[in-house]
């Protein structure tokens, strides 16, 4: 990344879990860069390898080979100096103590960073003002809702003032108001603060909003690593949805085998599917129906999502083409 100031560096990175025959490569030679003040989204399927790439980074997990640098410096080398400004919410939550208040849950955080509390009441006023948890401010946060204990889990993590956080699935279990003051509290302090954020999620809509940049992965390796508008408009992707009452579960079946199914759903007659594909087999697609003696009621063409894209890139191949 020349000239920009990287936050964190990884480079062939690679770990696998198990011995022989039965291994699994988790993280297959990963290289990045993550550029100070971005946030970038890390997404994949079950099984692709994200948190094990989070957790090597963190060091909670050893990798065979590679290395991993945070702000220039070696976690190998010097682990303690890496991780001064690095924080971490994993697993969609933090282990907040339940019987401290929401505050004191902050001022302790930021105490384990090495912050003094005092010095940072403004900011964590501000954190609570900003995920609307001001008027929890003094309430144990075993009383609170889940999606409260949520917002508690990343204030506590914005807490200590840390540079580099990592957070996986954020949102989760937030209703949508509160995942938008949270994606909106996270683009303020990466571009007030430059904060560097790397960001696992499943929700294609907050990835597409929030982040910078997006990284995909699939079998442990990152098989796309773009803006989200060049993913989006870079593809040769089209997302077609038909609707049929010729569209019967044998030729809905035919199709799933062909090509990326986004979505089905059964009509009183026949069906309305969804399906990505490329300008080739778009062609093949209306071959298909035509052999098939489908009667197109409606075909509409949607303009790719993030997600349509994700599918494209992440679907394994090996259908019978
Ligand atoms: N401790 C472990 N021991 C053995 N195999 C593991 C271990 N941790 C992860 N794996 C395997 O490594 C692969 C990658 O898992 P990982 O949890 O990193 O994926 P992920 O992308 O985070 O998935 P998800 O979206 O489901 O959280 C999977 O095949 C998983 O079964």
């Amino acid at each position: 990344m020349d000239g920009r100031d990287v936050a964190v560096s990884v480079t062939g990175l690679r770990k696998r879990f198990g011995d022989g025959p039965e291994a699994i490569t988790a993280v297959d030679d990963v290289t990045l860069d993550i550029e100070t003040g971005s946030i970038v989204g890390l997404l994949g399927p079950n099984g692709a390898g994200k948190t094990t790439l989070i957790k090597s980074i963190l060091g909670m997990v050893l990798p065979e080979e590679g290395t991993v640098r945070i702000r220039g410096v070696d976690l190998h080398d010097r682990p303690r100096e890496a991780y001064a400004h690095v924080d971490a919410m994993l697993e969609g939550a933090r282990n907040d103590y339940w019987r401290l208040t929401v505050r004191e849950n902050l001022r302790y955080f930021a105490t384990i960073s090495g912050v003094d509390p005092d010095s940072v009441s403004e900011r964590h006023d501000r954190l609570l003002a900003q995920l609307g948890l001001t008027e929890k401010a003094d309430v144990p946060v075993r009383d609170l809702s889940r999606g409260m204990k949520q917002k508690v889990s990343l204030a506590s993590v914005l807490a200590g003032g840390a540079k580099v956080v990592f957070l996986d699935e954020p949102t989760l279990g937030l209703d949508i108001e509160s995942s938008r003051t949270l994606q909106r509290e996270l683009r303020r302090l990466v571009e007030e603060e430059a904060l560097t954020v790397v960001l696992s999620s499943h929700d294609m809509d907050v990835v597409e909003t929030v982040c910078d940049r997006v990284l995909v992965m699939s079998d442990g390796e990152i098989v796309a690593d773009d803006t989200v508008d060049a993913l989006l408009h870079g593809t040769d992707l089209h997302h077609i949805q038909i609707t049929s009452g010729d569209l019967d579960a044998a030729i809905v079946s035919t199709l799933r085998n062909r090509f990326d199914t986004i979505s089905v759903e059964s009509r009183d007659r026949g069906a309305r599917i969804d399906v990505t594909t490329d300008s080739d087999g778009l062609y093949e697609l209306l071959d298909r129906l035509r052999a098939e003696d489908v009667t197109l009621e409606r075909v509409r063409t949607i303009e790719p999502d993030l997600e349509d894209v994700f599918v494209d890139l992440t679907t394994v191949e090996g259908r019978d083409r």
